[in-house]
């Protein structure tokens, strides 16, 4: 049996450009490397463009095959040919973003290949015998588990958005093989396609003002979001107030929400639980307002404020205004 090699990841692109979370896998990979020594590929499947061509080219990896889809969008088309590419190259690890087209084509994957996989770690390191440890919160978010897949290959884990750092070098040389992709005789027909476009999202915002439990109404959301808008960011919350209907689960930061990274967070009103932290413990700054001394997110706040978000808030707005 040949011996399994190589890092490789899955491609997601939309709209001309390749999603971020590819490229944080891309510098995941390209960590992980500089331990094991093996090569980096990446696969993509999609519609043909210009703007792909180039981004694919320019990635620091050996090969990306590239399947050049003409019809109608399948997935038992794309898994045929990941497993083709996974025949082919036998890695050892594969990467997918933990999205909803990531998610789902690594089970599709893993049972193709006879495999496990690990969703939605948020730590990918390997042990003193190269299998790859995938760490992930469980039991919401109270552990963090670490799994091996020791008998199968490729070891096969998704990772949500935000966890890893992005790559930033766009000067690679990538050797991008272009393949047709399969086509079915009997294949549903894409007869139109419609664009969402995602408005207001938190996950790309660098200033988020975050509502908590302790907001009493919903109505006073509104201060919340007027303060957002004025530093020039978004209104996020945490669980609590999703679970009664006053924020959309677009808006949810943490371990069954977003993960954000935002340059700042002000919390109003959040307790700090490893559910919610999860998911912003990574905020260059973080600014927390509670009216409670010992709530645990005033002790990994950069800036912790004992005081009751009633009067801060409004002070707030009017200083802004002023300016
Ligand atoms: C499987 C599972 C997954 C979960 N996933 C998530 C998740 O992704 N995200 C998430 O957030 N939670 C999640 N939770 C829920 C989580 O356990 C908590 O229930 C939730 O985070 C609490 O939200 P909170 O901090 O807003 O509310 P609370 O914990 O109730 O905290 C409210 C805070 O407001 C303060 N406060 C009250 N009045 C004021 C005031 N006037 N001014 C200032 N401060 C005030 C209080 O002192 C308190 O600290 C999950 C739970 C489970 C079981």
């Amino acid at each position: 049996m040949r011996e399994e090699k190589g890092i490789f990841v899955f491609l997601e692109y939309t709209r001309g450009k390749i999603e971020k979370v590819s490229l944080e896998l891309i510098a995941k990979a390209c960590e992980l490397q500089k331990i094991c020594n093996e090569p980096v590929y990446g696969v993509a499947i999609g519609e043909e463009s210009k703007e792909i061509e180039s981004q694919l080219c320019s990635l620091p990896i050996e090969k990306v095959w590239w399947y050049i889809q003409e019809g109608a969008c399948l997935s038992e088309l794309w898994e045929e040919a990941m497993v083709e590419c996974i025949e082919k190259i036998s890695p050892s690890i594969l990467l997918l973003g933990g999205t909803p087209i990531g998610s789902g084509f690594a089970s599709r994957i893993a049972v193709a290949m006879k495999t496990g996989v690990t969703a939605d770690c948020t730590m990918l390191e390997f042990d003193e015998n190269r299998n790859l440890v995938q760490t992930r919160p469980a039991f919401g978010g109270n552990i963090m588990a670490s799994i091996l897949t020791e008998r199968t290959r490729p070891q096969i884990a998704t990772v949500r958005p935000g966890i890893f750092p992005a790559l930033t070098d766009s000067s690679g040389k990538t050797v991008v093989e272009k393949k047709t992709l399969g086509q079915k005789n009997k294949s549903p027909q894409l007869l139109a396609r419609e664009e969402k476009e995602e408005k207001g999202g938190i996950t790309d915002q660098e200033i988020l003002v975050v509502a908590g439990r302790g907001v009493k109404k919903k109505e006073d959301l509104e201060l919340l979001r007027e303060l957002a808008h004025l530093l020039g960011g978004e209104l996020a919350s945490s669980r609590a107030l999703v679970e009664k209907g006053w924020m959309s689960q677009k808006a949810q930061i943490g371990v069954s929400g977003n993960v954000v990274k935002p340059e700042v967070i002000i919390t109003f009103g959040v307790s700090g639980t490893i559910q919610f932290m999860t998911g912003m413990k990574n905020a260059k700054k973080i600014i927390a307002v509670n009216i409670d001394k010992t709530a645990p997110i005033l002790s990994v706040a950069h800036l912790p404020i004992v005081g009751d978000l009633y009067t801060i808030v409004p002070n707030l707005i009017t200083l802004l205004k002023k300016e």
